[in-house]
């Protein structure tokens, strides 16, 4: 037998028992007033059970459709008794795939009114571990009050189980605020209150503002239920445009370019584009791509979306993760060469993988396993075109999509033309400009007698700012600014012979090779 039966049956006894109790107390006028109460208090107890024993049985015999109408019919009765309304915000909208903003915000907004007010608390820290900040646990309410009205809120969460096929089942979790006040006031929260909130919840988030670096999960791991595809970190990286060791020329054009995207929303609205624009950054290892990516970052106060596309299944992974990415940020993929079969050189491919892996170039070598290694993705060229300026890219605004490669002449043209990559960025060598850069950076010097030296060995010599910066760190308190111009000057000239030799050896390996081989 079922076990609400049985809990009923036994309501039902004891409501009986209680009714003929009272009518062998007794009678005297105290007796009489206890009496009545326990009357109406034993009627009651025996109408609400026998009512809850016959909806049962109803539930259990009776067919869904008539059902549904005795709800509906409750429900009408209940909203005309109930002098409260009620308002929910999900955190996902329908089959929406992004968050929505109007949950993020009450979120925000609530979570500063609920410090004071909630006895259950969600801790989360913030800013080098420096601040907290609480917001309402599950299932806790908190009133707020707005023009003397009375605002109940409810953060809730329904479970809801999903068996996929071929698959262990999984836990779906749906998130919502609720919101409670009288119907009076119907008008006023609707027009003012909601406002306000909103509002308030944006403005909270512009305050607290913290930047972070994502990178995306992989999407095998993302599974069934909505996890976002993105973790994070808080961004903090140091580097600025003036730690940046380039040609101070090209510095002003690349932080022009910058400032006036960041300012044209109504320009690139005119034009009829959407607000982003995408740089190629090229150039050697060890020359400054990834420094620039988070100088840029700090500049314009932009989040960092580092994309592995490894890692991502196929387009439409890829496209999702696109959607989930907000505004004011910068969408990264390092080494797109190495990333997946990208190459412009596709007809050449089957000549290339024969290439002798003694005469390869280490760092080719090195972009050859990596693509190797990455045969798991079925990321397709169009794919990764489409996520840059399809129709989906323009979804969200303001952002900078940064492509980075040691090879710019492995890029497919399509990949890299003006409109998709907007401006094409070399990162080379050191020169004397960026030198003084670094000098000045890592030891507050801006001139020595050694500078000559070195500036007429960085002519004759090609060597990156990692390889300078290494030279010009301090490693020990007692070592002084000579003694490291001293080590660089060491390395440029181990440098320089390192060119020299390779150039004899190259020279002679073509004089053995023949005419015939060019
Ligand atoms: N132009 C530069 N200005 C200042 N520091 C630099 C510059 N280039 C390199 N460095 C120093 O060298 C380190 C490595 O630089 P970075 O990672 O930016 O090079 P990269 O071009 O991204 O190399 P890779 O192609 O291998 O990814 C940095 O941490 C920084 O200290
Ligand atoms: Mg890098």
């Amino acid at each position: 037998m079922p076990l609400e039966l049985v809990i009923y049956a036994l309501l039902l006894h004891r409501s009986q028992r209680l009714f003929t109790k009272s009518f062998v107390s007794p009678v005297t006028n105290n007796n009489i007033k206890k009496k009545m109460i326990g009357d109406a208090m034993t009627n009651l107890g025996s109408v609400v059970a026998g009512l809850m024993f016959v909806w049962t049985i109803f539930n259990r015999w009776l067919p869904v459709q008539f059902l549904e109408h005795v709800e509906q019919y409750v429900h009408k009765v209940r909203d005309y008794v109930y002098p409260y309304m009620e308002i929910t915000f999900h955190e996902y909208e329908g089959d929406e795939i992004e968050r929505s903003k109007a949950y993020a915000a009450i979120e925000r907004f609530l979570s500063t009114n609920s410090s004071d007010r909630a006895n259950r608390l969600r801790a989360k820290v913030f800013k080098d571990n420096e601040s907290v900040v609480l917001s309402m646990d599950e299932n806790v309410v908190i009133i707020d009050e707005f023009q003397d009205i009375k605002i109940w809120w409810t953060s809730k969460k329904n479970i809801r189980q999903h068996q996929p096929l071929y698959s262990n089942r999984v836990d779906e979790e749906k998130r919502y605020y609720k919101l409670t006040c009288r119907k009076e006031h119907r008008d006023t929260i609707k027009n003012t209150y909601l406002q306000h909130v909103l509002h308030e919840g944006k403005a909270i988030a512009v305050r607290t503002r913290q930047r972070k670096l994502y990178t995306n999960n992989k999407s095998e791991n993302i599974g069934y239920y909505r996890r976002s595809m993105w973790s994070h970190i808080i961004f903090e990286h140091p580097s600025t445009f003036d730690t940046l060791a380039m040609d101070p020329v090209k510095k002003e054009v690349i932080l022009d370019d910058l400032r006036t995207f960041s300012e044209s929303k109504d320009y690139y609205k005119k034009v009829g584009k959407s607000w982003k624009r995408g740089y190629l950054l090229h150039g050697p290892p060890g020359t400054g791509k990834s420094s620039m990516i988070a100088a840029m970052a700090n500049l314009l106060e932009y989040d960092i979306y580092d994309l592995e596309l490894s890692s991502v299944k196929d387009n439409t992974d890829l496209r999702k993760l696109l959607i989930e990415t907000s505004s004011k940020s910068i969408i990264v993929i390092e080494d797109i060469d190495c990333s997946l079969d990208l190459t412009g050189q596709r007809k050449k491919k089957n000549e290339e993988n024969k290439d002798d892996d003694e005469t390869m170039d280490p760092i080719r070598k090195k972009a050859q396993e990596e693509k190797e290694k990455n045969k798991g993705s079925e990321v397709t060229l169009s794919g990764l075109l489409n996520f840059v300026d399809g129709l989906w890219s323009a979804c969200g605004s303001e952002r900078l999509i940064v492509f980075t490669t040691n090879f710019l002449d492995k890029l497919d043209v399509a990949l890299t033309r003006r409109g998709r990559m907007d401006m094409h960025i070399e990162l080379s060598y050191c020169c004397f400009e960026a030198f003084k850069v670094l000098a000045k950076n890592y030891m507050d010097l801006e001139s020595h007698e050694l500078f000559e030296t070195i500036s007429g060995l960085l002519k004759e010599t090609n060597i990156t700012p990692a390889d300078v910066a290494e030279d010009l760190i301090r490693k020990s308190a007692k070592q002084d600014v000579e003694s490291r111009l001293k080590n660089l000057i060491n390395s440029l000239k181990k440098a320089k012979e390192k060119a020299r030799l390779k150039a004899v050896k190259d020279a002679r390996m073509k004089d053995e090779a023949g005419p015939s081989s060019c």
